[in-house]
């Protein structure tokens, strides 16, 4: 158990503003302090009345210019390695609106630099797990939002919530152990990083779509992210179960002061109702002795229940903006810090056995209980044992009788037939033994005549006889496996002749060849022999290799290039005619089947297991480290080496170039984000997460779409998408670089691998040959440059993996944020486009007011600039077209245009608008834009097709455009 108090760390938030008067101490011994000194115009204000001074102590202070990556490091990595240990902990925000608790938990929405907390705490829980290969890590998230007392889910995936009411709710239910359990609140399983990102954007996105009209939702709702980390090590019954609790709370500023009414009002006290339940919790748990903690007065606190004086490590960030407006908030905020500090938290490790394996360790335990008591009750079974029984008892009793071990049980269970079958045995192996010791057969004849014995006996005379047939089958496979390896030794050695041109001596050459071409007899077998002595030792009986190589890649490598080349495949034993085995088995002769070890300079390690591959294509172990992340997961990286490199380094390639690929679709969306005619369908497979978002919008008309496009460009966030654009265009041509240089890399590995063996070969043949020009020196200067190199080239090639695969975390980063950024951009123009809709309506009703029925309305109203209100398309649907009204002045062009009921006469249009029109016709889309939003125009000066949706489309946008060009004020240019 670990006790604790909550740690309490302050953050100032950067201002350009004129900053309140203070100083952080970083030199105390017990941690930083803030001391704001309250200017004499604000003393007497609402802080208080007298001091002018206020210190605080917090663990440490971050002054306004320190950077996420410091505050992950400084807050929130300790609190991830005690989650990794199996602790609870709990690390929240609070302070005022605005002064970066968002920011500071999630991360700003616009910068890769900028992530925040909850990014980058599961970048770091996955590379731990990475790290810690041994163990097994399981993760699962939850999403909950706390609004108005009432919770929601936001990992909900239906992509349905427009309203925050549309997400699913959460209950709390308390058992009889006053366990919190939330209802409806998903738990949804990561399997890596890129997984957990996308479930914090999923839920980061709802609760931005779903956030209350009113306000900002991240104003005025709790959002806690909980990761839940389950931890075994395998083999192993007992787990680690920890959650981290990462809580962005709403806005902590007084009711007071924000002068709100109504709804907002309501909210504000919801709000600040649960932030002072939470501090009454506080002030409880701080008072010593205190019996009652009003934990369930509030859905905040039971649910922080655990991290506030209980089973967790908790920290706090106090956020404070120090401008001087906000210095009386940063001094509130202090305070509560202060009180915080006081709680004392005990941590225990959640340390639990595995249910499943419980209940078979249960499960045993009562069947051997039931054994002892069928002994000691003498409730015995009378029928005769089977001839499996007895096979197996026969199997039993060799065993018990070969192992060394004299503490070694034979176990038998209840069974008195069993244990009477089993001394028998026992008892002909003694007098076996002693028959075989005195050379005479004076051993006790076997009990005889009687029918079980002699049923024993013949039992046991065919489970031999089928044991044999088996070790026959198998020595057939073996000679099968031999025959073809000797062929392929042969096609190699020949090779290898040929290559080893310098060798003119013709005996030599007619001798090697012989001995490479000769039948499969004694000779081979016994060169076959001398190799698996050689490489797989006394102990070598299976050639199962697997990924995970422990041995160094430097002395596999250089074993392998001295082992001859061959391979074993599934197919070579399939193609004897027996039946197929899962792995090649070579078996010695003593029938164990233990893995193929070798030992390296005494220390014996395991040769990889890499089934069905040519033992001469290992895996290079640093590439398979790098490679083991799931980018790469479809790209049979696992298997570098030889020939295999070349296939796992094209997939790093074409990972690379369809990365490449993918970003250069998502440029091309960002910069026009997925609404070019609402086609879904384009959205890249797998890109789908803003897609989803868009989905759910009605499909656009052509005016809505154009209308769309020139929004996003007066939008806010351009810029951001502009820059991340850019961004993200520099960081994949970096990456299709560096896939080029591996690539080169690879290729050179390959080349001076080749060379190696050449060497190798040569070497080898002249010391058959007696040619050793470096009599027989074990160390050839040639073998040891090309051995350096490519140790060169490894390291080149897996720092320029390593580059990659960084690269590739910070292009899903900003690809999210582009995505949010899309969402949040489609949400505002939505809004904006309703409001255009409502505008026009009342517009309507002023026209129908001014100009009587609709109905005799000939004409399409222009709207003078600034006045808000024109025929959106979902309005057009209701609008009313009289069959073959036709426009009466000869000047109007647009006689089949629909007649639209919102639209002023044409008759009052001044004469001005047409050329106007006229000239803008002339002109480029944007000018013509532009031209529009600056002119007084008539519907008739705009192109219409006759069609009366788009019709109304495009006058809607003319209109809409120019109400927005009228907010942002005249002069101001839109591109
Ligand atoms: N340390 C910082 N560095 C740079 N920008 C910051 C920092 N802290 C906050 N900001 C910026 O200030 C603005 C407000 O921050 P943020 O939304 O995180 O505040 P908040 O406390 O979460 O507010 P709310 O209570 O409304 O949720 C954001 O634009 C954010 O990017």
């Amino acid at each position: 158990m670990v006790k604790q108090t909550i740690q309490i760390f302050g953050r100032i938030k950067p201002t350009n503003k004129t900053a309140a008067v203070y100083s952080v101490n970083h030199e105390e011994e017990t941690g930083g302090s803030l001391e704001f000194l309250v200017p004499r115009d604000l003393a007497d204000g609402i802080v208080n009345h007298k001091r002018e001074n206020y210190k605080f102590r917090f663990r440490k202070v971050f002054e306004q210019h320190i950077k996420q990556d410091v505050i992950f490091e400084d807050i929130a990595k300790p609190v991830a390695e005690s989650v990794l240990a199996g602790y609870n902990g709990t690390i929240f925000a609070y302070g005022q609106t605005g002064s970066g608790k968002t920011f500071t938990i999630t991360g700003g929405a616009e910068r890769y630099v900028d992530r925040g907390i909850i990014p980058r705490t599961l970048s770091y829980l996955y590379e731990r797990f990475n790290q810690e290969g041994s163990m097994m890590y399981t993760m699962h998230i939850s999403y909950l939002e706390i609004y108005n007392e009432v919770g929601y889910d936001l990992l909900d995936s239906r992509y349905e919530a427009s309203r925050l009411e549309d997400l699913p709710k959460v209950m709390i239910l308390e058992d009889t152990e006053q366990n919190i359990h939330l209802k409806n609140l998903s738990v949804r399983q990561s399997g890596n990083e890129e997984e957990a990102l996308n479930l914090l954007f999923l839920g980061d996105t709802n609760r931005m779509i779903a956030e209350t009209p009113m306000n900002q939702a991240s104003t005025r709702s709790h959002c806690v992210f909980t990761i839940h980390l389950c931890r075994r090590e395998p083999g192993s019954a007992t787990l680690r179960r920890s959650k981290l609790h990462l809580v962005d709370l709403a806005g902590s500023d007084r009711v007071s002061k924000t002068g709100l009414d109504g709804q907002l009002l309501t909210e504000a006290k919801y709000i600040n109702l649960s932030l002072h339940y939470l501090e009454q919790v506080i002030i409880a748990l701080s008072e010593k002795n205190r019996s009652h903690i009003p934990y369930r007065n509030s859905m905040l606190t039971s649910v922080l229940r655990d991290s506030l004086g209980g089973n967790c490590m908790t920290t706090m960030i106090a956020t404070m903006a120090v401008d001087k407006r906000n210095l009386d908030e940063s001094i509130s905020t202090c305070r509560f810090a202060q009180r915080v500090a006081l709680i004392k938290n005990e941590a225990i490790l959640n340390e639990e056995l595995d249910p499943a394996l419980l209940i078979a360790r249960l499960r045993r335990e009562i069947q051997f209980l039931n054994e002892e008591l069928a002994i000691v009750t003498g409730e015995q079974r009378q029928e005769q044992l089977t001839a499996e029984e007895i096979q197996k008892l026969g199997e039993l009793v060799k065993a018990f009788l070969n192992d060394p071990d004299p503490d070694v049980t034979l176990s038998l269970g209840p069974d008195m037939r069993k244990i009477q079958h089993c001394f028998f045995l026992m008892k002909s192996v003694i007098l076996d033994k002693k028959g075989a010791k005195t050379g005479r057969s004076d051993q006790q004849p076997l009990p005889t005549g009687s029918r079980e014995n002699s049923q024993i006996s013949n039992s046991s005379s065919t489970a031999e006889l089928t044991k044999l047939n088996e070790m026959l089958k198998q020595r057939d496979n073996e000679i099968s496996i031999l025959v073809r390896i000797l062929k392929k030794e042969k096609e190699r050695a020949d090779d290898a002749i040929a290559r080893l041109a310098y060798i003119t001596d013709a005996k030599v050459l007619s001798s090697l060849k012989s001995s490479s071409t000769q039948p499969v007899s004694q000779p081979k077998e016994t060169n076959m022999e001398t190799f698996f002595k050689n490489y797989g030792g006394k102990g070598f009986t299976r050639l199962h290799l697997r990924k995970g190589n422990k041995t160094s890649s430097a002395d596999y490598s250089e074993r392998m290039f001295r082992m001859p080349q061959f391979s074993i495949r599934k197919a070579d034993i399939s193609a004897t005619g027996h039946a197929p085995q899962p792995y090649p088995v070579l078996q010695n002769n003593e029938g164990d089947n233990k893995t193929f070890t070798e030992d390296h300079g005494g220390k014996v390690s395991t040769v990889p297991q890499l089934e069905e591959q040519h033992v001469d294509t290992l895996p290079m172990d640093q590439r398979e480290e790098v490679c083991t992340g799931s980018w790469f997961s479809e790209g049979n990286l696992n298997s570098f080496g030889g020939d295999q490199e070349g296939q796992a380094s094209t997939a790093v390639q074409l990972k690379v170039e369809n990365m490449v690929t993918l970003l250069s679709e998502d440029h091309k969306v960002s910069t026009m984000p997925q609404f070019r005619g609402e086609n879904t369908e384009t959205v890249p497979a797998g890109r789908g997460r803003a897609g989803q978002y868009m989905k759910r919008g009605s499909k656009l008309s052509m005016g809505k779409q154009e209308a769309f496009e020139i929004f996003i460009r007066d939008h806010e966030e351009h810029q951001t998408i502009e820059e991340n654009s850019n961004i993200l265009k520099e960081r994949s041509d970096e990456a299709r670089r560096l896939g080029e240089q591996l690539k080169g890399a690879r290729n050179r590995i390959t080349e001076l691998k080749k060379q190696l063996e050449t060497r190798r070969r040569q070497r080898a043949a002249q010391a058959v040959t007696g040619n050793d020009t470096q009599d027989g020196e074990e160390n050839d200067p040639l073998e040891e440059s090309l051995c350096k190199q490519i140790k060169q080239e490894k390291v080149t090639y897996n720092s320029n993996l390593g580059r990659l695969k960084a690269l590739r975390t910070e292009i899903e980063h900003l690809q999210l944020l582009m995505d949010r950024v899309k969402v949040k951009i489609q949400k505002d123009f939505l809004k904006w486009w309703s409001q255009e809709a409502l505008n026009l309506q009342e517009s309507e009703s002023e026209t129908e007011a001014k100009y009587g029925s609709t109905s005799q309305n000939e004409t399409l109203q222009p709207s003078s600039p600034g006045t808000p209100g024109f025929c959106s398309p979902e309005l057009s649907s209701t609008m009313k077209e009289s069959p073959s009204k036709q426009d009466t002045n000869p000047d109007h062009s647009v006689s089949s245009a629909p007649e639209l009921s919102c639209l002023e006469p044409i008759d009052k249009l001044p004469a001005p608008v047409w050329s106007a029109w006229n000239k803008s016709q002339e002109e480029s889309k944007n000018s013509y834009w532009r031209d529009l939003s600056t002119t007084t125009l008539t519907s008739s000066s705009i192109p219409l097709t006759g069609d009366q949706e788009v019709d109304s489309d495009i006058l809607a946008f003319v209109m809409a455009r120019k109400n927005l060009l009228s907010r942002i004020g005249p002069g101001k240019d839109v591109k």
